[in-house]
């Protein structure tokens, strides 16, 4: 029996390989024939480029003949850009053939339509047909290829543009791949077999993060196809791919809308530099061009040019931040609050600036004046139409202005002081004639005066009459009779002082991120901002971190868009325990019957043994379910302080023995430095992490915790996780996202007294040394 199983295994081993060899020769041969159009279709552009002018009519004498040249230069053009695109299109062919090339597929399906013939079909990174138009390979977004990722063999469904399908799928099969050579084949009955998912993440990480096609599970896939949510909320545990649905989703979204959705329509947020950087190959390796990235940080900070917004270093470090008071700026009830307090506004209460001009000492348009304008016009007047009709104000006031300032002092000394040549600038033409010499100053002097007071126009336009600044301490000043701060346990003593803190920040130019987001709306409502009508995607990694605040704000920003949140909410390291309700208050900005929720509780990243006992670290990681990957318990290292670096040296060979790669983990910046200086003491050869700037670089790495959110790593070494460092209830999380970035091998080390947020930890979970 067992014979017999291994002949037809053999077999079909072997017919799957001659028909993987016909396929390959298919797509070797088509890619010849593109090679040869791309030097085709380059030579002929470059030839076009050359003899661009010797084919035109260039001809400029009289209308009509000069319409034809512009029409010729129009006809090369054209011909010029169809040649671009089709260049363009040949290789973007290109490449997705030279990718199947390599592995041309990764699966096969068998499946029966309702009276229709049976079906084979294999699936791959990109699609791929012959002559005659039949597809021999199916791309993984095809609707059709949905059903491997999502049912059992028997009766399934799946979504095409006329709706649902339903189809009897017979056979699922799974091959790797290596160089033209079936590796090995498996038939399975699973979503997607285990031995596939093993084999796949058994390999070793690298410093960049990799595609999943292969091996989407069913849950996965639930995120990556859907594109009905207004929201869509991911909540899942440390892991669980949340990364990976995100960046294989937009490559569905791209592929599924192409023509329609390219990738500038889509942005997503990410949580520092360094991941960016991780994440950026896996979109390219699917054939697509990476989507719009940046931190909220980087969204925000570069509308503040001026100000200095606190670091990530500063916003994890800073001691003095109270929490009472980051509480209520960080809800949505302050963002209420901006509008509720914008709609007095209509009526009084806009603080404006003067706007100076040569007179250091008499502004140009007074403040007063300016706010007599603005409130001059009546009710129905909104913000945006308030500032808009203050504006067209002011610049008539500073055409009318023009005559009486031509005839002051500054103007005629001017005169006197400049060159002959920017003299002659001054003149519309070389030969221009004046009545009298006075007609001739008097032209000379209102040039002059308009090309100096565009300064002036310049701040009119930019709505530098407006005072943001002045304006943010007024609301501040506000709230009290807005929001009951009692409710947020803060007195009103405390929170004048704490205006008086934003005030003096404000005074050194420096913008806390707490209050970086309020302060910009506040700007964007009363001068009635345009927002970003055209973003159609936008994804948030590690929701956690946001405050529900900044996803108000980014929805606001972005209206148009469809929302795919993702996060876990056990990670929160800035947010913490009030990230726990965070899903309650983003619901709050969408309609009910858009939100969707996901729920991915399975980890994929590391080992079973490191799961189950990082998860003992959250008060409620029961629901945490590990993937049966077997590795070595974690090690808890007791050290005096003598023999702690000695211990990381010992970890550091046994890790580079098994090849694998060891981030060393510290709470803070200041520990991973002073921890870096003692190694290198030691001559143990180590990169730190310092900045979000930085490169990931192979080798071994010291990363404090907030930079390492969001990566992974072959081996953690968590140092020193005593109880100095780790005692309070809510740093449960950060030693949970500490502990969590770790493949297969996690070692903790501590001096002194062990976190007593370890203390509860199962014994046989792990190993005590
Ligand atoms: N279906 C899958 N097939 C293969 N590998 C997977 C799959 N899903 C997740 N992984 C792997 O698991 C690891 C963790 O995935 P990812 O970083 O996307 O998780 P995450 O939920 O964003 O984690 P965290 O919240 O801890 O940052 C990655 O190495 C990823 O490649």
């Amino acid at each position: 029996m067992v014979w017999v199983n291994i002949l037809t295994k053999k077999s079909e081993q072997q017919k799957e390989q001659e028909h993987l060899d016909h396929v390959l020769s298919l797509i070797q041969d088509r890619i010849k024939i593109v090679e040869k159009s791309i030097s085709g279709a380059q030579s002929e552009a470059q030839n076009l480029n050359a003899h661009f002018f010797d084919d035109l009519k260039l001809d400029y004498d009289g209308y009509s003949t000069s319409m034809e040249t512009a029409l010729s230069i129009h006809q090369q053009q054209q011909l010029l850009e169809e040649r671009q695109n089709a260049w363009q299109h040949a290789t973007k062919q290109l490449s997705t053939l030279q990718r199947l090339n390599k592995r041309p597929y990764f699966a096969r399906i068998d499946f029966q339509e309702q009276n229709e013939k049976p079906e084979t079909i294999y699936i791959g990174l990109g699609s791929f047909a012959d002559k005659n138009d039949q597809f021999l390979i199916y791309d993984w977004r095809a609707p059709i290829s949905s059903i491997y990722y999502d049912g059992k063999l028997g009766s399934v469904t799946y979504y095409a543009p006329d709706g649902e399908q339903e189809v009897l799928m017979t056979k699922k099969r799974q091959f790797s791949i290596k160089d033209g050579q079936i590796i090995n084949m498996f038939d399975t009955n699973e979503s997607i077999g285990d031995q596939m998912l093993i084999n796949v993440l058994n390999e070793k990480s690298s410093t960049q993060m990799k595609s999943i096609v292969t091996t989407i599970q069913r849950e996965q896939n639930k995120i990556i196809r859907n594109t009905t949510a207004d929201l869509l909320f991911v909540q899942g545990s440390a892991g669980s791919g949340k990364t990976s649905a995100i960046l294989q989703r937009i490559a569905y979204l791209l592929y599924r809308y192409r023509g329609n959705l390219v990738s500038s329509d889509v942005i997503m947020f990410s949580p520092n530099q360094l991941f960016n950087d991780y994440v950026k190959n896996v979109l390219p390796e699917m054939g697509e061009q990476n989507m719009v990235q940046m931190t909220y940080r980087q969204f925000v900070s570069r509308r503040v040019p001026a100000f200095k917004v606190e670091s990530l270093f500063d916003q994890f470090e800073d001691q003095n931040k109270n929490p009472k008071i980051a509480k209520l700026k960080d809800s949505l009830e302050f963002f209420e609050a901006i509008n509720h307090y914008s709609k007095h506004l209509i009526k009084h209460g806009v603080v404006f600036k003067n706007i100076y001009f040569k007179d250091k000492e008499k502004p140009f348009f007074d403040k007063d004046y300016i706010k007599d304008i603005y409130y001059s016009f009546n009710e129905n007047y909104n913000l945006r139409n308030r500032i808009e009709a203050t504006r067209e104000k002011l610049v008539a006031r500073l055409n009318e202005s023009i005559s009486a300032e031509a005839k002051k002092a500054w103007v005629a000394k001017y005169l006197e002081s400049i060159s002959k040549e920017e003299l002659n600038k001054l003149y519309d033409r070389p030969d221009q004639e004046f009545a009298s010499s006075t007609e001739e100053e008097r032209f000379l002097s209102k040039k002059i005066v308009i090309k100096s007071l565009k300064q002036v126009l310049r701040k009119v336009n930019a709505n530098s009459f407006f005072n943001i600044r002045a304006q943010y301490l007024a609301f501040l000043r506000a709230i009290p009779k807005m929001i009951d701060l009692q409710q947020y346990g803060i007195s009103e003593n405390e929170w004048y002082d704490h205006i008086e803190l934003v005030k003096q920040n404000f005074v050194h130019k420096q913008i806390k991120i707490t209050d970086i987001s309020s302060y910009l709306y506040l700007y964007d409502v009363i001068t009635g901002r345009r927002v970003n009508y055209e973003m159609r995607y936008a994804f948030i990694d590690e929701i956690q971190d946001y405050t529900p605040f900044q996803l108000a704000y980014l929805k606001y920003n972005f209206p148009r868009a469809k929302f795919t949140m993702l996060g876990d909410l056990n990670q929160a390291i800035f947010t913490k325990d009030d990230s726990l309700t965070l899903l309650d208050k983003v619901k709050q900005l969408f309609i009910s019957e858009k939100i969707e929720l996901i729920k991915l509780t399975k980890s994929y990243r590391s080992t079973k043994q490191i799961t189950d006992f990082t998860k003992q670290i959250l008060k409620s990681g029961e629901l945490i379910e590990a993937f049966d990957r077997n590795g070595a318990k974690p090690t808890i290292w007791h050290c005096d302080n003598a023999s702690a670096v000695h211990k990381i040296n010992d970890i550091l060979i046994a890790n580079n023995q098994e090849k694998l790669t060891t981030a060393i983990i510290t709470k803070t910046l200041e520990e991973a430095r002073d921890l870096t200086t003692k190694l290198k003491s030691e001559s143990i050869k180590v990169t730190l992490i310092a900045t979000a700037n930085q490169r990931l670089v192979p080798g071994v790495l010291v990363i404090p915790s907030y930079l390492a959110k969001g990566l992974e790593f072959d081996a953690v070494i968590a140092w020193q996780v005593n109880n100095t460092n780790y005692h309070k209830e809510d740093e449960r999380q950060l030693l949970y996202t500490i502990t969590s970035r770790a493949m297969y091998k996690l070692d903790l080390i501590y001096t002194d007294e062990l976190s007593d947020l370890l203390r509860e930890i199962k014994a046989d979970t792990c190993k005590w040394s």
